[in-house]
């Protein structure tokens, strides 16, 4: 219980997220290959000088097979040099993504209100892992030697220098403003795509909604606007940055030109010789080859820099989060002391000073009208949300010092929406538990009253509940809800209305199952609407606009409304229509 499994997760303090990158140290590698790869490659030329300037005038056939075997034996170097270079940008790829992946799922999960989960953080580092094992990365690494093969060329005579230089910074020039063009854009497009992403989640998720409310084009045409606007700036980032591209490819084979030009006429002059005019052709596009490509790569420098500026967002929230002290097993003590929760400053507390207590085998029943705060108090107690004032314990450690993981095991939590994950039915009660066990599944299922009506699903256990347990009726996921709740040693039931949607039997089962989670010593708060579960509750808490109004025995709470408003409450007969308290009203 005590065990801590920190898996590739930081569990502490404020690290930069770079610190946490494996194998930076094969970076040192990549670099050490690539000044080989580009220092082998300068044995082109080289060569291009002896063969015209050596062996053409002295006509050595040996000289000549001496020098292409140690030319070709250089280039096969660099190309094995280039392929060690590759695979250890893509196995650094690869790590990065697989070392920030967890961190991003954490942060969606930690960090997401209902129904916005984030998948679009790891589209991003997907992103940012095709980058970085992409030519752009090859060719960013590459443009050190630039300086090199540029004081060659004013080596074998300044005007190459010259024409060489004057490139690099025409090219440099246009790379740096498509960079700046495509940097903005870049930024709206990601910030629209977000909006698009968001919009077709929801569209797809409730696509019956929308069919039966006869909103599909309505659907299509408000996507496609929004898919429109999204995509406008990557089309005029792409119209602008294609035209620098065109520009600076015309630049290139100019200045490439020019240099031919300019060697013929040293040659004419005497200055240099013909193998110097071979050498700084080769040496002048190989200058300006991955310049111009810069020029084009800007855009996806820029799209990288956009992506990993949000990965870093995204992350921060989980590499801030401080590392908890595994705490003993709770024994189901709640205690909420003037917990007050509000949205933004300045805003209506949601809640105002709820102070409350839940012993173990107890059980507190919430009750109140519409929009009283009893689901947000729910949330508060499963540590979903913080209190914005006051302090909720469990067995005298206040949620927050929980690790939340920990905190998890021991609170069995049914939202209002029960949400459960797909796969089977067993999966859905036993989530991503470690270890799940046959009889702890069929345990909960059978305190929650659901085995039967499981052991009646086409495969029982391994019934496919389909996504979001679509393929089950309402009452049907509402009870294995319920179980999920009750699985495994749970302390702290927290049931946000769990009868909504059952029938009378299920209605009586429920309070069968708390009755025996009572006994078991857990403490229980339910939130309800009917009055049935009044019956067996030990205290009610009555909310009205967020705030406190009784807490204490059903009869004097009960007493304490009007009684003109208020049902006895009463065994309900098992074939009659559950009774419901009225809605958006004080008292039931
Ligand atoms: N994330 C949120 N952002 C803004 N307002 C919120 C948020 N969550 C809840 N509220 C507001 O807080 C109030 C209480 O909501 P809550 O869902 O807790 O009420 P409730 O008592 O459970 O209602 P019901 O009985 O209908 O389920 C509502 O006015 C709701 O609009």
């Amino acid at each position: 219980m005590y065990s801590r499994n920190h898996g590739a997760i930081p569990a502490s303090g404020e690290r930069s997220l770079v610190a946490l990158i494996p194998g930076r140290s094969a970076l040192v590698w990549i670099v050490c290959f690539s000044v080989s790869v580009n220092l082998l490659l300068l044995v082109v030329p080289f060569y291009s000088i002896e063969v015209f300037d050596r062996v053409l005038s002295s006509g050595s056939v040996e000289t000549l097979v001496g020098l292409t075997v140690i030319a070709v034996g250089a280039l096969g170097f660099s190309a094995v040099f280039d392929t060690f270079r590759n695979r250890l940008l893509s196995r650094f790829a690869v790590g990065f993504e697989r070392c920030l992946a967890p961190i991003l799922l954490e942060s969606s999960i930690v960090g997401a209100t209902p129904g916005d989960g984030r998948p679009h953080d790891l589209v991003k580092l997907r992103e940012l892992r095709t980058f970085l094992s992409s030519g752009t990365v090859t060719s960013l690494i590459d443009a050190p030697f630039l300086p090199v093969f540029i004081l060659i060329l004013f080596f074998l005579h300044p005007w190459y220098g010259l024409i060489a230089l004057t490139g690099v910074g025409a090219l440099l020039a246009m790379g740096v403003a498509s960079h700046r063009i495509a940097r903005g854009e870049i930024a709206q497009a990601s910030h629209a795509a977000l909006k698009t992403q968001a919009m077709l989640d929801g569209i797809v998720r409730h696509s019956s909604v929308v069919q039966a409310m006869g909103w599909t084009r309505g659907a299509i045409r408000a996507f496609m606007s929004l898919n429109d606007e999204a995509l406008s700036p990557v089309v005029r980032a792409s119209e602008r940055v294609y035209t620098i591209a065109a520009t600076a490819r015309m630049v290139r084979t100019m200045l490439q030109i020019t240099a031919i030009g300019a060697g013929a006429w040293l040659v004419l002059q005497n200055e240099v010789l013909s193998g110097s005019l071979i050498a700084s052709s080769i040496l002048i596009a190989r200058t300006l080859q991955p310049m111009e490509g810069l020029v084009s790569a800007w855009r996806a420098l820029a799209s990288a820099q956009d992506a990993w500026a949000q990965v870093c967002d995204a992350a921060a929230p989980v590499l801030v989060r401080a590392r908890k002290t595994l705490l003993p097993p709770p024994s189901g003590m709640l205690e909420v002391e003037r917990v007050t929760f509000r949205i933004g400053t300045g805003q209506r507390p949601i809640l105002a000073g709820i102070s409350f207590q839940c012993r173990p085998s107890e059980l507190v029943v919430v009750i109140g009208p519409t929009g009283a705060g009893k689901s947000t108090l729910l949330r508060l107690m499963a540590g979903l949300e913080r209190p914005s004032s006051g302090t909720i314990r469990l067995d005298g450690a206040a949620l927050q010092n929980w690790d939340p993981d920990q905190l998890g095991q021991f609170v069995g939590y049914l939202p209002q929406d029960v949400q459960l994950l797909g796969g089977t039915v067993a999966e859905a009660i036993a989530g991503f538990g470690e270890c799940a066990r046959d009889d702890d599944i069929v345990a909960a299922a059978m305190l929650a009253q659901a085995h039967d009506m499981i052991l009646s699903l086409p495969a029982g256990y391994q019934t496919d509940i389909g996504r979001d347990g679509s393929r089950l009726s309402d009452g049907q996921r509402q009870r294995i809800g319920l179980a999920r709740a009750f699985y495994g040693d749970r302390k702290l039931l927290l049931l946000d209305e769990p009868n909504a949607n059952l029938d009378p039997d299920g209605e009586e089962a429920l309070c069968s199952a708390i009755q025996s989670a009572k006994a078991r010593g857990a403490a229980s708060v339910i939130v309800t609407h009917r009055p049935r579960l009044l019956t067996i509750a030990d205290t009610v808490l009555l909310l009205r606009d967020g705030n406190q109004i009784t807490f204490g025995p059903p009869v004097q709470v009960l007493r304490a409304q009007r009684p003109a408003s208020v049902p006895k409450p009463q065994v309900v007969a098992r074939d009659a229509e559950p009774q419901k308290l009225p809605r958006g009203r004080a008292a039931p």
